[in-house]
Formats: C-alpha cells, sequence, structure tokens
C-alpha cells in the first residue's frame, strides 16, 4: 500500500493519465469508420450498456470503433469476437476537445507546480498517427501544450518580476533514433553520451542548453529542433516522427534576499509505442527503420523517470 502525507485528490496526483481520440482522418471515413455523434440520452445508455451484453459492432450501419466517455473518463472499445472492452482514465477526451481545454484542465496545475519549484513531466505515448505532434506541438490555428506551457511560464515571469527575483530560463532538446542520442539545437546535432553515476543517476553532460528570454523564442527552438528530428512517412501518417525525443525546459530562480536559488525541470517526452511493442514492422511502417531496442532505450527511460530527489536527470551531478 503507497503511503502518502497528502491525501490523494485530483489535484496533488503525482502520475495523471489521460486519453484523447483524434477526429477520424479522410481515409478511415472512407473505410466506413464512424466518429462518436452527440446521441439521445437513452441511446447513450445503450451504448455503455453494451458492456454487459454482448457486443455489436454496428452502430447506425457504420463501424464505430471507440466511444469516448468524458464524463465518465472512460473509453470502450469494440470487441470483435466479444464483450466491448473499458478502459478508466483521470480524464478522456472526444474528437471534439480542443488542445486548450486539455491545457487547461490538466497541464496547467502541473505548470503551475513546476513554477512553485517542483520538477514535471508531460508525457504524449501513442501509436504512429495518433496525434501526438498535433497535441504538443499543435498547428497555426490551434497552439500546442509546448508553447501553450511557454506563454504560461513567462507570464508567471513577468507577473512575479521584482528587483528581488531572478529568472533563468534554458532549453535542451536530445533525440534518440536507433541507438543514438543527438542533440538536436547543435549545429552539426552531435552525438551525445548518456552517462550514469550510482548516486545521481543518468545524465547527459555535453547537451546543448540555451538560454531563451520569451515565450516566442522557445517557440522558435523547438521549432529549428523539430527540423532536425529524424522523420519518414508510415501507413498511418504521412509525416511521421520516427525516433524519441525529449524537450527539456529549466527555469530557475534565484531570490537575491535569501540567496535561495530553485532550480525545477520540466520535461516534454516523446515516445513512440513501436518501440515498446513487437508489433510486425510491415504492418506499421514502410518508412525509416523503427526502433531495434537495445540498452539506449532502456536508459531513455531511466532519464525520464521520476526522481523523488536529487539533481535532474538530464543534468550533470552538482556537487
Ligand atoms: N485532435 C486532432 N484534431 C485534428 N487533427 C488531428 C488531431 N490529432 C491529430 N490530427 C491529425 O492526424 C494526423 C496525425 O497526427 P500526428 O502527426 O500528430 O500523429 P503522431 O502521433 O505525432 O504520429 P507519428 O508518431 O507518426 O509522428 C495529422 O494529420 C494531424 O493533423
Amino acid at each position: 500500500m503507497e503511503k502518502s502525507a497528502r491525501p490523494r485528490t485530483a489535484l496533488n496526483e503525482c502520475v495523471k493519465v489521460v486519453v484523447r481520440c483524434r477526429p477520424l482522418s479522410e481515409r478511415e471515413k472512407n473505410e466506413s469508420y464512424e466518429e462518436g455523434k452527440k446521441r439521445v440520452r437513452h441511446e447513450e445508455k445503450a451504448w455503455y450498456d453494451r458492456l454487459s451484453t454482448k457486443a455489436v459492432n454496428k452502430f447506425d450501419g457504420k463501424l464505430q470503433v471507440v466511444k469516448v466517455w468524458p464524463e465518465r473518463g472512460a473509453v470502450q472499445v469494440d470487441n470483435p469476437k466479444g464483450q466491448d472492452k473499458l478502459f478508466t482514465y483521470d480524464a478522456a477526451y472526444d474528437c471534439t476537445a480542443d488542445t486548450k481545454t486539455i491545457y487547461d484542465e490538466m497541464v496547467r496545475p502541473l505548470v503551475a507546480s513546476v513554477l512553485d519549484g517542483f520538477n514535471g513531466c508531460v508525457f504524449a505515448y501513442g501509436q504512429t498517427g495518433t496525434g501526438k505532434t498535433h497535441t504538443m506541438e499543435g498547428t497555426g490555428d490551434d497552439e500546442g501544450i509546448i508553447p501553450r506551457t511557454f506563454r504560461h511560464m513567462w507570464a508567471h515571469i513577468e507577473n512575479t518580476a521584482s528587483p528581488d527575483v531572478t529568472h533563468l530560463v534554458s532549453c535542451s532538446y536530445v533525440e534518440l533514433y536507433l541507438e543514438d542520442v543527438r542533440d538536436l539545437l547543435a549545429k552539426d546535432c552531435k552525438k551525445l553520451t548518456i552517462r550514469g553515476q550510482e548516486l545521481n543517476g543518468f545524465y547527459i553532460p555535453e547537451m546543448t542548453s540555451i538560454v531563451c528570454k520569451s515565450a516566442n523564442e522557445m517557440v522558435r527552438l523547438m521549432r529549428a529542433g523539430n527540423r532536425n528530428r529524424a522523420s519518414g512517412r508510415t501507413d498511418m501518417n504521412e509525416h511521421s516522427s520516427r525516433s524519441h525525443a525529449v524537450f527539456l525546459v529549466t527555469v530557475e530562480t534565484a531570490h537575491r534576499s535569501t540567496d535561495r536559488i530553485r532550480c525545477p525541470h520540466l520535461q516534454f517526452p516523446w515516445l513512440i509505442q513501436e518501440f515498446c511493442l513487437s508489433i510486425p514492422s510491415n504492418r506499421l511502417s514502410s518508412g525509416l527503420p523503427l526502433f531495434p531496442g537495445g540498452p539506449v532505450h532502456t536508459v531513455i527511460y531511466k532519464l525520464i523517470e521520476p526522481k523523488q530527489e536529487g539533481p535532474h536527470s538530464l543534468y550533470p551531478p552538482q556537487s
């Protein structure tokens, strides 16, 4: 049993798992799949009641494979062999949800705690084409979680500006492709070495760290790093990221009167599910090679592992 001094409420839960289902692609629509439409109450109930009966995967003549229940935080998945499966999360968003709502409800409290001095991590995980990049980076009309975080951080920094407090914001961006760790912010995307120490965990000593003075500067840095990321085409996504990546933001806050320096970190890793599951590659991709797995991959998971205490994982140990 977990012991905690703090009550486990929605706001202070250490790890939250949230599902976002994107709208159907043109290809999926052409294959006769259907998005969940707004239905009248008794029809909704009928869908939910299917859980206790044998599933029928035809609804209004079209295939609806996934049904999201935002008010229950649940996702119901059609099982052609029998009863539907129901999975419950901290929150579930259907294709009508925008990134702003997800940010405000799920990410804003985490970023606020980073600004209070705690480490944080927002982690996008899913099969190719499921919407990780759309959610994390966003589009011209709908900004993603990362640029929203930058704006939130800078709004906080500007609102709390005083002669007594100084903030220093710096960013790093690394990718893991095959067995190499590359620095996406270095001119030649140089290969990096991960080092480990028994007491301080894993860190990357030569990773570029760039000081930024505004949210827009951070967005430009993220885009510059994205241009260096390995990409290709998969059966599910024309413009697919083919690597794991971690965008790391460090906010140092110095208080002149107390000589106190706080240095929390916020990480944005992208992990692609294909690496973790042994799905035959011909089902997933016809582009650049997928991840073979191996020791470096184990280490990258260690890098983003939440730490209870001590210096942050991607940085050299502090004496
Ligand atoms: N919530 C959404 N609303 C509208 N379109 C979306 C949404 N999520 C994803 N899409 C669209 O679906 C396609 C695939 O999304 P995206 O590239 O974000 O997937 P991904 O998970 O990052 O894929 P990969 O792992 O292959 O890089 C894109 O064309 C994107 O614009």
